[in-house]
């Protein structure tokens, strides 16, 4: 028998690394002319600031009196808007009461995030900026961590401006999956005046403002959503986007094309599975008779859960876009939302079973490691149908959920938790565009039972055998 090699996982690891790398954002500092500085706020009064002259000035006096004509912020909280002074204290006023002279459309750097963002090669839409508030930050100020609510379905994110008014402090930190990022926006425009800071998130990025030390920082913040389809223009020649992995329509092909093409990797084919990276304005609670939000959200895809969707595609393998059961001990995978609702419902995972189309899978894990890349993630439930290799596991975000009344010795709401995956069925080396079978022993996993049995897995022998190499 020959020895078994296994060279596929670093594959799986690489194409793990580029849909997971860096935090979903794009920050930088743009030089602009003097009239972008210019700020009229006020209703009755109005008043005038230059933010530029604020900034070279040692005079805080125009910030304390624009500090002094915005409202404290509100924050919201369910439906509620309860002024928390301990969640966020900030001035802020509204779009309604200012006019900036920050000619955004002109500065392009609505094309600089654009690149930066959403995948290049399929993503055929312009960026759009809505002017949301102006935001001012004195001593002491901040805004503990929170996401932006999404207005619109087309939103996707937020753009927030710092002006190069002198502060300490007030640095804006990002938060998405386990990975943080810093952005310190005082030091980079420190020693710069005519100079605004960006940065550009996905609405699903937690972040916060630290506490000002010293000065007023001063930031206005727009929504952004996708605009109409854009005529092919090329991007300016004065601007250089680094592009992270995530969104480089090129590092997602290569990563992905290498693993189908490599002969140790599912030889007899198999399903991916790739929990999506962001989260959707799906509804929150599940509701019958109404189409299903899964049918249009393939149009929505933002950043790198659209690049793999269509990269699938493009390499001839089919993605779909699934639900999988959440908090349960085997997984059950559906095609579409579904309400609980109404129901008595003593066990989640039977009632899910009846759902027409209700697959019950056997999930792998993937670990890294040498000796057993796939690990069994889930228990041996019901009679599984479908083994799928999770590249990513997903589920980051919440995903939608449905209540029930659930049955117990005490009546009591319950929650069905579901995640939106991408799953790709396979076939097998040489024939990847094949749909691949659904059960079958696949190489490289170990299962947790078969460990047991043996005291070894699949992958820590050096002589089980290979089908590949057969
Ligand atoms: O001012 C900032 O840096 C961020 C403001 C913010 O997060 C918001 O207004 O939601
Ligand atoms: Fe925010």
């Amino acid at each position: 028998m020959p020895k078994y090699k296994y060279t596929a996982f670093p594959l799986v690891k690489r194409l793990r690394t580029v849909l997971l790398s860096d935090p979903p954002y794009c920050s930088g500092v743009l030089e602009v002319s003097p009239s972008n500085f210019e700020l009229y706020y006020g209703r009755k009064d109005a008043r005038f600031v230059d933010l530029l002259e604020a900034s070279t000035s040692n005079d805080p006096h125009a910030l304390e009196e624009l500090a002094q004509s915005c409202e404290r912020a509100i924050f919201g909280r369910g439906d509620e808007a309860v002024l928390d002074q301990t969640y966020r204290k900030a001035g802020k006023m509204d779009s309604s009461h200012f006019k900036t002279g920050l000619d955004l459309a002109n500065t392009g750097l609505l094309d600089a995030v654009r690149l930066s963002l959403l995948p290049d090669a399929v993503e055929t839409r312009t960026v759009r900026a809505e002017l949301y508030r102006l935001n001012v930050y004195g001593e002491g100020a901040f805004f503990k961590s929170h996401k932006d609510t999404p207005r619109s379905q087309s939103m996707f994110g937020s753009l927030v401006i710092i002006f190069p008014t002198p502060h300490e402090g007030g640095a804006l930190i990002l938060r998405h999956e386990d990975k943080e990022v810093t952005f310190d926006a005082a030091a980079l425009l420190a020693g710069r005046t005519s100079s605004i800071a960006y940065i550009a998130f996905f609405g699903d990025v937690e972040h916060e403002v630290t506490p000002i030390v010293s000065g007023h920082r001063v930031t206005i913040t727009y929504n952004l959503s996708y605009g109409s389809v854009r005529k092919p223009a090329p991007p300016p020649l004065n601007l250089e986007t680094l592009q992270p992995p995530h969104a480089s329509a090129l590092a997602v092909r290569d990563a992905l094309s290498s693993l189908l093409d490599d002969a140790t990797f599912l030889p007899q084919g198999g399903t991916l599975g790739s929990g999506l990276r962001h989260t959707y304005p799906l509804p929150y609670v599940c509701t019958r008779g109404r189409d299903d939000p899964l049918d249009s959200l393939e149009g929505w895809l933002k950043g790198s859960d659209a690049l793999l969707f269509r990269t699938c595609g493009a390499l001839g393998v089919r993605p779909l876009l699934r639900l999988v059961s959440e908090r349960t001990d085997s997984e059950v995978m559906l095609d579409r939302m579904v309400e609980f609702s109404g129901f008595d419902i003593s066990d989640t995972e039977t009632e899910l079973r009846t759902y027409e189309g209700a697959v019950v899978l056997r999930s792998f894990g993937f670990t890294g490691n040498r000796r057993k890349p796939w690990a069994r993630t889930t228990a041996r439930g019901y009679e599984e149908e479908l083994s799928v290799h999770w590249v990513t596991r997903g589920g980051f975000g919440e995903g939608p959920c449905s209540p029930y009344a659930a049955y117990g010795n005490e009546p009591w709401l319950g929650w069905l938790y579901m995640r939106v995956c991408l799953i790709v069925k396979i076939g097998p080396y040489g024939r990847r565009s094949e749909e691949g079978e659904d059960m079958g022993d696949e190489e490289g996993v170990a299962d947790e039972d078969e460990d047991e049995e043996d005291g070894k897995g699949e992958g820590e022998s050096d002589d089980a055998p290979s089908d590949a190499e057969n």
